[in-house]
């Protein structure tokens, strides 16, 4: 199928665009009330992602109302751990929880590499479905949690500030916590590999945890299996999101990836300077500044633009939109960009 509108692929592949391409992290579900619509129909966040048409409807609201360069498939990064057999809840109001956690030998021993297509498989339908309703409009994301982030909510059982549980793990048992990213890193290169062949344009790793790791911990723990992920998905760009994780930006320009994605903490200037313009740049608007007045939204926007200059950026938040922010604002960021990059 061929795309109507490909700035986004353009632009991650580091192909001249006629304005730089806009979307944002976490923009299907949180902030627009056409989802909240369709979430207080049903039992629950899983019961919408793990139903292909309804995930399918609110991966495609934001194209309709938004008018974003690129959707991203409905699911969330906690598929992988219940796939594994490490299963979650999600709470209203308060994030995920797994009901049991993994801390010992026996427990790394019974999480399993799981076979997408037997434990996956309605994300893969939710993506077949959506390529066919997009017909072509846009481009279509697929992700995955990063494995060091997956461990952390595996092993820490919830959300957490400082994740002491899971790093502590790293410390004491140095051995079973790469078994048990090893496990997660096999069982997200066979899922990705699937989201591909059933449609996906792009993959976007999310590290969401890169930035409470050590460097040394961060390169042994996380960064090389993001490293094996990327060799194993030759076929489509590759963006890799790890958020605060500055001190790797150097070994970064290394990875067999197109896109690296920013955080609102990092430097533009500084990141350019690390990777010339041998990847795309993806961000990195505070989502703070969509509080803003209009005219204050536009000005930080042009602000973002300038920095990141002509050529090699995709225009995004530093992290996902905050969901008490007014979808008007949004609209005003993603207008700013088309017609401010199009000069
Ligand atoms: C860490 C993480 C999670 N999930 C995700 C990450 C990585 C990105 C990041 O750092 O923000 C990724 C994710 N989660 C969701 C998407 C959908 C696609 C999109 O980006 O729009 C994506 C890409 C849906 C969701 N995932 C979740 C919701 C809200 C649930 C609801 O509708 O009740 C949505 C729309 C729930 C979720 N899922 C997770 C948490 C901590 C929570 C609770 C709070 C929240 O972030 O909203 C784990």
């Amino acid at each position: 199928m061929q795309l109507k509108n490909d700035l986004f692929l353009r632009a991650a592949l580091g192909q001249p665009t006629e304005r730089t391409p806009v979307w944002l992290m976490r923009q299907a579900g949180r902030i627009l009330p056409e989802y909240r619509a369709v979430r207080e129909r049903l039992s629950g966040f899983k019961e919408l992602v793990e139903t292909p048409d309804l995930a399918a409807e609110v991966t495609i609201q934001p194209v309709d109302l938004l008018d974003v360069d690129a959707a991203i498939i409905f699911s969330d990064i906690l598929v992988v751990p219940e796939a594994m057999g490490v299963t979650y809840e999600m709470v209203e109001k308060r994030g995920p929880l797994f009901p049991n956690t993994v801390q010992t030998a026996a427990d790394v021993e019974n999480v399993r590499v799981a076979d997408p297509y037997e434990h996956l498989n309605y994300v893969l339908e939710a993506i077949k479905v959506t390529k066919r309703e997009l017909n072509g409009r846009v481009p279509l994301i697929g992700f995955a949690g990063a494995p060091w982030t997956i461990f952390a909510y595996m092993v820490e059982g919830s959300g957490s500030k400082t994740f002491s549980k899971a790093r502590k793990m790293l410390y004491t048992e140095p051995e079973l916590s790469h078994k048990l990213l090893q496990k997660i890193t096999a069982t997200t290169i066979a899922y990705l590999k699937a989201q591909v062949v059933a449609g996906a344009d792009l993959i976007q790793i999310f590290d969401s945890w890169a930035g409470i790791l050590p460097p040394a911990h961060y390169k042994e723990f996380s960064y090389r299996y993001i490293s094996e992920i990327c060799n194993a998905l030759p076929e489509v760009p590759v963006t890799v999101f790890a958020k605060g994780a500055f001190f790797s930006m150097q070994d970064f320009t290394q990875l067999n990836c197109q896109v690296i994605g920013l955080d609102w903490n990092m430097d533009v200037k500084e990141a350019r300077q690390i990777f010339g313009d041998s990847k795309t740049l993806q961000g990195n608007l505070d989502p703070c500044a969509l509080y803003n007045s209009f005219d204050g939204v536009k000005k930080e926007t042009i602000k973002m633009l300038d920095a990141f200059g002509k050529g090699r950026h995709i225009a995004n938040l530093g992290h996902g939109v905050y969901p008490d922010t007014d979808p008007e604002k949004v609209k005003c960021f993603i207008q700013t960009v088309k017609e401010y990059s199009q000069k």
